[in-house]
């Protein structure tokens, strides 16, 4: 649905060019909600704002539902950007303008005749759950309700994409969590492809299916959600998920595990950390499995276990201790069946 190749973006900044995206290939399958993570300044917006041409790249290939983006006159790229819906941070409401007017207004801009545009306007705000609300102007509205208004007008000319820019980034959580699933239903009931740009690990958590990590301007790492939580192989993919799943584990815990692994006993005992996602790894039960399988002990010191999109998602420090190779063979069956496994060398 959207494919971006090659993609750079400079700036003239006060201080001379800056390089804000250094070559970028993205590939969005019809129907997904693929999102973008980065901290401030990574390039984020820049991206999100390519994809509908409302930031022209110095360079590269912007390709949606099969049209060369770049190659279009003015009058061609505005239909074609409406197939592409946008919806903002700070929502960029019309105070003037009711919450009805403000959905209806992308409406009379595309030539729509009045009665048309209720028909359309209605089953809208009866989506976003407005209804009651209509005749309200933006200042007399929750964030929430703004959002939703944003939403509303985003989908009005019934486009195949929506780009979110950071739309939740001025929300309280539960009012975040509240338009997340709104998305997610709008993803699900229209097939709609959703690309969203955030800085919280939280949000791709929620509705993403695909990642990618943007830093300095380019894509360190992507993939399926479920397999970039469990195996990060980029630092700032891993400092990212430090904040809904810690990655190093607490200084107490640490403490505790020194004690356990210099208790005087043979074998030293090996410390494990173990993620797994998905159904699969969480279901069966592998400790219990490598335990009698290669006979070694193993005592849980750390785990915490979560959902994302009603998958189950865990990491669990362990302590192994067997005799010979039976805690590195435990190690690869783990592996084999689809945990990723570190092997923790110093504590
Ligand atoms: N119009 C502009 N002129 C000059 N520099 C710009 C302009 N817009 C963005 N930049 C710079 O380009 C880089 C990327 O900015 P961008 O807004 O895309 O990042 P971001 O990841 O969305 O950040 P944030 O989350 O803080 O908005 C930054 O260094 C920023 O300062």
């Amino acid at each position: 649905m959207i494919q971006l190749s090659d993609i750079h973006q400079i700036y003239q900044g006060p201080s001379g060019p800056v390089e804000a995206l250094k070559g970028i290939d993205l590939t969005v399958a019809p129907g997904e909600v693929f999102g973008v993570i980065g901290r401030s300044g990574a390039g984020k917006s820049s991206l999100v704002r390519t994809i509908n041409l409302l930031n022209r790249p110095v360079r590269g290939s912007v390709r949606v539902d099969g049209r060369e983006l770049t190659a279009l006159d003015d009058a061609e790229l505005r239909a074609a950007r409406q197939g592409i819906g946008m919806i903002f941070q700070h929502f960029n409401l019309l105070a003037s303008r009711t919450v009805y007017e403000n959905v209806a207004l992308p409406l009379e801009l595309a030539g729509l005749p009045p009665s048309d545009v209720r028909g359309r306007v209605e089953p809208l705000l009866e989506l976003v759950g407005l209804t009651g609300l209509r005749d309200r102007y933006p200042a007399q509205i929750s964030g929430g309700q703004k959002q939703r208004v944003g939403i509303a007008r985003a989908l009005a000319n019934r486009p195949k994409v929506l780009l979110s820019d950071e739309a939740t980034s001025a929300l309280d959580p539960e009012t975040t969590r509240s338009i997340l699933a709104l998305l997610q239903q709008i993803n699900r009931e229209f097939g709609l492809t959703v690309v969203l740009i955030t800085h919280e690990m939280q949000v791709i958590k929620q509705l993403a299916q695909q990642v990618a990590v943007i830093d300095h301007g380019r894509i360190v790492e992507q993939g399926a959600v479920l397999d970039v939580f469990t195996r990060p192989q980029h630092e700032t993919t891993r400092s990212l998920l430090d904040d809904i799943a810690p990655q190093e584990l607490p200084e107490s815990v640490l403490a505790r595990i020194r004690t356990l692994m210099h208790d005087g006993s043979s074998e030293a005992p090996q410390l494990l950390r173990l993620a797994f996602a998905g159904d699969d790894a969480a279901d069966q039960p592998l400790l219990s499995q490598v335990i009698r399988r290669f006979g070694i002990d193993l005592s849980i010191v750390h785990g915490q276990v979560d959902e994302i999109q009603g998958r189950p998602f865990g990491s669990l420090a362990v302590l192994a201790r067997g005799a010979g190779e039976s805690v590195a063979s435990a190690v690869a069956y783990l592996r084999g069946a689809g945990v990723a496994v570190q092997e923790v060398a110093h504590v």
